[in-house]
Parts: structure tokens; sequence; C-alpha cells
């Protein structure tokens, strides 16, 4: 059977993890880069390397392109493989503002060619294995959520000056957004966020430190506490083992709290009260069993399956887009001083985009 053929486009750090995760995948090869400049290690690859990705995907025709640019990139890259019929797997965010990333949920919608956003975590068998458990009624009814991204990033990080800005770089855009991502799959929707952001850490334009409470549609509350300029381990890349990259430490960073029992991620230990609620009773640790995968090779996987039509994007740009909303609404809450409703930042973007059509 003949293998699929799969561009990349943005060749940086992402863009490297994707290329090296195809030329280990079975299913699929790599038949093209495109990236402006830079990434020149990974072009002896021997695939041809174009400077511009609309040429590429011209001249290449591949049978799927990852996007693995900044943020602000993937819309009109994302509506270009639309109109070329290319179906993509777009990194996350959707974008850095909602407006064009409802251009973008738009053509998607408008069109039969398949968007999976890159939200890898979903793909992650520990967090399928905790939304099974949550499913299957364990925890009971869910009633609070605490959710950490507490480490320090390199300094080396920051070269790369969309990493220092507002608008796309910054930790809540860049990381956060996949505690968000977790947080509404496996507790549901967030309703209202109210947050508050500091650059204290670094001085920089984009923010390293914030707080954030949730409200959730079911009617559960959380907070999150964020700062990737401190010396700690408590966040999901140094305690998941997910990315080979971090190393990786025996600590959580989400607390799933239920009537029933409560969940510690990533160690997967479910406590509960097993002689009914007596105060000097211990609570049982049980631990919730899941097979270790590579999430972005799972992605991968699915993204094949996206391509060759047998599945729909676990991830379509709608959902990834109400993740967007509700990480975006960090910075409404800090500008309003009070909570921000999800719902009506997507309603107040789709004017905006109305308005710019
Ligand atoms: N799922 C995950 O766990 C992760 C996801 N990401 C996501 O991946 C994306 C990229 O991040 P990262 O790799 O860190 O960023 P980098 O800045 O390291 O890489 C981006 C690359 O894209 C290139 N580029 C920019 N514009 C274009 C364009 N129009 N066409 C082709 N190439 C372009 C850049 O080139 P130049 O430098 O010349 O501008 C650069 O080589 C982001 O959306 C990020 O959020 C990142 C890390 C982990
Ligand atoms: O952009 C990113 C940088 O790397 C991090 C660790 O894997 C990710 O959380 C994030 O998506």
């Amino acid at each position: 059977m003949s293998k699929l053929r799969i561009a990349v486009i943005g060749a940086g750090v992402m863009g490297r993890e994707h290329i090296s995760a195809l030329q280990s995948c079975n299913r699929a090869e790599l038949v093209a880069i495109a990236d402006p400049v830079g990434g020149s290690d990974v072009y002896d690859s021997g695939v041809p390397r174009f400077t511009d990705y609309q040429q590429m995907l011209k001249a290449v025709k591949p049978d799927g392109a990852i996007v693995a640019t900044p943020p602000h990139t993937h819309v009109e890259i994302g509506i270009k493989c639309i109109e070329l019929e290319v179906p993509s797997l777009i990194e996350k965010p959707v974008s850095s503002d909602l407006a064009s990333a409802l251009r973008l949920e738009q053509a998607a919608a408008d069109s039969d060619v398949p968007v999976l956003i890159g939200h890898s975590r979903r793909h992650n068998s520990i967090n399928t294995a905790a939304k099974r458990a949550i499913e299957d009624g364990q925890l009971g009814d869910i009633l609070a959520v605490t959710s950490m991204h507490l480490r320090h990033k390199p300094d080396q990080y920051f070269a790369d000056k969309w990493k220092t800005q507002k608008g796309g770089g910054g930790v809540m855009l860049i990381n956060v957004v996949h505690d968000f991502d977790c947080l509404r799959m496996l507790c549901g929707e967030i309703d209202e966020v109210h947050a508050i952001t500091s650059n204290k850490g670094r001085g920089f334009e984009a923010e390293d430190t914030c707080v954030v409470m949730l409200k959730f549609a079911s009617g559960a509350l959380g907070t999150m506490t964020v700062s990737d300029a401190t010396q700690a381990p408590w966040s999901w890349e140094f305690t998941s083992g997910e990315d080979p990259r971090f190393a990786k430490h025996d600590e959580n960073s989400m607390l799933i709290c239920g009537t029933k029992g409560s969940l510690s991620l990533p160690s997967m230990y479910l406590w509960k009260n097993s002689n009914g609620f007596k105060r000097d009773d211990p609570l049982s640790r049980t631990r919730l069993r899941w097979e270790p995968n590579t999430p972005l090779h799972a992605e991968q996987e699915h993204f094949l399956d996206v391509v060759e039509r047998k599945s729909k994007p676990i991830v379509s740009v709608e959902d990834g887009n109400r993740t967007l909303a509700a990480t975006l609404a960090v910075w409404e809450s800090e500008k309003i001083g009070g909570w921000v409703s999800t719902d009506e930042m997507i309603q107040r973007a789709k004017l905006e985009k109305t308005e710019t059509n």
C-alpha cells in the first residue's frame, strides 16, 4: 500500500518534532518542508524545501499538511490548505485572536476538507483513561478542580521574539491553552473566567504568571495557578513524561475533586473514603490503569485517518475555538476586572468577524 504524502509547514521546534515523528511512521512519508529561513539541519532529510508554503502546496500536492508555524499565521495557512483541498493538522492554538479563528472555522464548515487542531494532549492515554473514569461516574459529581502550570523556561526559549510578545507569545496561549483544553475534555465546557496576569518574572511584554478562576457549565468551580518563571515541577510538562525534552517528576499538575472521589493527574491516583466519611479514616488510594502512549504519534495516526476520511477530527476548529475563547478570556477579564463569559466572547468575535468581512 502506498504511503500518505505529508508536508510540514514551519520547521521550528514543533515542526521538527512532527518531522521526526513522520519519519518513524510506516503509514506516511514526509514529502516536503516549507519554512522561510532557519531549520537548516532538517533540510538534509532529502525532501524538497520551499521558502513559500503556497508554492510548496501547489507543486507537491501533498495528501495532507502539518502546520507548525507561529499562531498568528495559522488561519491564513489553514484557509489556503482548504482552498487547495489539502487536509491539515494545525498546531494549537487555532490562532492568536478569536475573530480570525472564526474565519477558519467558517471556511472549514463551508468545505469538506478536514482540519484537525493539534491539541495533542487529547491523544494522551492518561487523559483518555481519566475521561473514561469520570464518565463512568468514579468521581461522582465534579465540584472543584485545580490545575497548575508552574515551571521554569530556559532563557534561550525566548530567542524567538514572538514568544516575548503579547498576542500569541506568553505562557497562557503557548502552554496553558493545553490545560484549558484538558479541563474542557475532562470537566466539560468552561462558562466563565476571572483572571489576573503578571510579567514580574521576566519583564517581557508577554505574561509569565497568571491566576485564573473558572466556572464550568456543570456548576463545578476551578482554579489555575501559572508561572513559567518559577523553579517548580507542578506542570504537565514536568510530571507527565509526555515529552522527553522535559525531566519527569513524580508530582501532579491537576486535581479533579468529586462527590465520590478525587483524581490526581498525571499520577492517576483515585482517592476515596471507602468507610463512609469518617474524619479519622485515611482515604484509600488506587491507581487507575492506562496504556502509556506517545501523544504526538497518536495524534499523527489520527490525522492520517482524517486524511483518509476514516475519522472526523477529534479536535475540530470549532472545538479548538472554544478552548481559545476560554484562554483569551483571561485578558478580557483582566481588562474589565471581572468575570467573562466564553460564549459572549465568541458571539462578540463573530460580530467583529462579520464587520471585517
Ligand atoms: N503541541 C505541542 O505540544 C506544541 C505545539 N507548539 C505549537 O507549534 C507552533 C510552532 O511553535 P514553535 O515550533 O515553538 O515555533 P518556532 O518559532 O520554533 O517555529 C515556527 C517556524 O515556522 C516558520 N514560519 C513562520 N511563518 C511561516 C510561514 N508563513 N510559512 C512557513 N513557515 C513559517 C518559522 O520561520 P522563521 O523563524 O523564519 O519565522 C519557524 O521556523 C505554535 O502554534 C505552537 O503553539 C509548539 C510546541 C509544542
Ligand atoms: O508550545 C509549546 C512549547 O512546548 C511545550 C512543551 O511540550 C508545549 O506545552 C507547548 O505547546
